[in-house]
C-alpha cells in the first residue's frame, strides 16, 4: 500500500533550512494496522502529511497503492485525497462543521464528490456507536464524540488507507479503548489500512506493528509476536520503549536501510561514549560494535 524509499522533506523558510526527513523508508502492507512512535519533531506528522497529500516530498520515492506521489499533478492530488485517503488529526475542528448535525457532517465529503449515499453515512455513524445522536448538531456532542463523527467523516468516501494523527490525544482512555477498537474493526472487517501517529505506547500493544522515527529515519521497528493477542493491559503501566513495557507483547528490530545503515540508539553510545567512530566486528554470527581501540600503546 505505501513504500517510502529515502524520503526526503527539506522545508525552507528565507535562509534556513529543516530538514524533516532525511531518507526515510517505509513500507506498509495492504490491510495493515500499524502505529509511527518518535520524540517531538522526529518527522511523523511530516511524514504524515506527505501521505495525505497535505504536503510535497522534497526527494526520494513515495507511493500509495498506484500513486507516485513525487510525480502526482495538482489535479490528480485532489482525486487522490479525495477517493483513496481518509484523514483523522487530534484536533477534531480541523475535521468538523460545528453548525451541521453529525449525519450532515459525515453527508458533507459526500457531496463535494457528488456521491452522496445517506445510508451509508448513518451505517458509518452507527459503526462508531452514534446511532442515537446522528441528528444532534456537534456542539451538542462531547469531545470523544465529535472524534468518533471525525472517525465516520474520514471513511465517508471509502478511502482504502485511513491516515490518524494522535487520534485519542484528546480523549479519556475509555475513549480511547473506544475509538482503537473501532479502527480495529475496520481494519478486520472492511480490509482499511489504517497508520496512527502517536506518543501514546498504550496505543502500541493495539496494533500489529509499530515503527519507531528519530531524527527523520526509520530507527526501530516492534512487531507483535502473535497477531492474534490484541491487547494491551501490558503496556498500560506507562512503560516507555526500550523499558521492558512494549517488549512484553512485540519483538524489536533494528532497522537496516538497502545500504546497509541503521541507527544506534544515542543512549548506547553514550554509555560506550562512542562519539565518532566505533570498532566493528563480525566472529561469524554477530557484529560487535565497541568503542575505538586506542592506537596508543
Ligand atoms: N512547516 C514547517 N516549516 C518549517 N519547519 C517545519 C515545518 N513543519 C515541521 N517542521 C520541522 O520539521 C521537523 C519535524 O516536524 P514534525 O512536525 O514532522 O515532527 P513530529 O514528530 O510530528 O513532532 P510532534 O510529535 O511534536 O508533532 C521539526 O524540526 C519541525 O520543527
Amino acid at each position: 500500500m505505501i513504500t517510502c524509499e529515502g524520503l526526503v522533506k527539506i522545508y525552507k523558510s528565507d535562509d534556513l533550512e529543516v530538514v524533516a526527513l532525511q531518507g526515510l523508508n517505509l513500507h506498509v502492507r495492504d490491510g495493515e494496522m500499524m502505529a509511527i512512535i518518535g520524540n517531538s519533531g522526529s518527522g511523523k506528522s511530516t511524514l504524515l502529511n506527505i501521505l495525505g497529500g497535505l504536503d510535497r516530498p522534497s526527494a526520494g520515492q513515495v507511493s500509495v497503492g498506484p500513486w507516485d506521489l513525487l510525480k502526482i499533478t495538482e489535479e490528480q492530488l485532489v482525486s487522490y485525497k479525495r477517493d483513496t485517503v481518509g484523514f483523522i488529526w487530534q484536533s477534531n475542528a480541523r475535521n468538523l462543521l460545528p453548525y451541521l448535525t453529525a449525519l450532515e457532517n459525515v453527508e458533507m465529503p459526500m457531496m463535494l464528490s457528488s456521491k452522496v449515499d445517506r445510508a451509508y453515512a448513518k451505517q458509518l455513524l452507527e459503526w462508531v456507536g452514534l446511532k442515537d445522536r446522528m441528528y444532534n448538531k456537534l456542539h451538542q456532542l462531547s469531545g470523544g464524540e465529535q472524534q468518533r463523527v471525525a472517525i465516520a467523516i474520514s471513511l465517508a468516501n471509502r478511502p482504502k488507507l485511513l491516515l490518524a494523527d494522535e487520534p485519542t490525544g484528546s480523549v479519556d482512555t475509555a475513549t480511547s479503548d473506544l475509538i482503537m477498537g473501532i479502527f480495529r474493526r475496520l481494519n478486520q472487517e472492511l480490509g482499511i489500512t489504517i497508520v496512527i501517529v502517536t506518543h501514546d505506547l498504550t496505543l502500541a500493544g493495539k496494533v500489529d506493528r509499530v515503527v519507531a522515527i528519530r531524527d527523520g529515519l526509520t530507527s526501530t521497528e516492534f512487531v507483535k509476536r502473535n497477531p492474534n493477542l490484541d491487547d494491551v493491559q501490558q503496556l498500560g503501566d506507562g512503560a516507555g520503549v526500550g523499558a521492558g513495557g512494549i517488549h512484553s507483547i512485540h519483538e524489536e528490530y533494528v532497522v537496516v536501510d538497502r545500504v546497509g545503515r541503521l541507527q544506534i540508539p544515542k543512549a548506547y553510545l553514550t554509555a560506550l561514549q562512542i562519539t565518532d567512530r566505533a570498532s566493528m566486528e563480525f566472529d561469524g554470527e554477530r557484529i560487535i560494535i565497541s568503542p575505538p581501540k586506542s592506537l596508543e600503546g
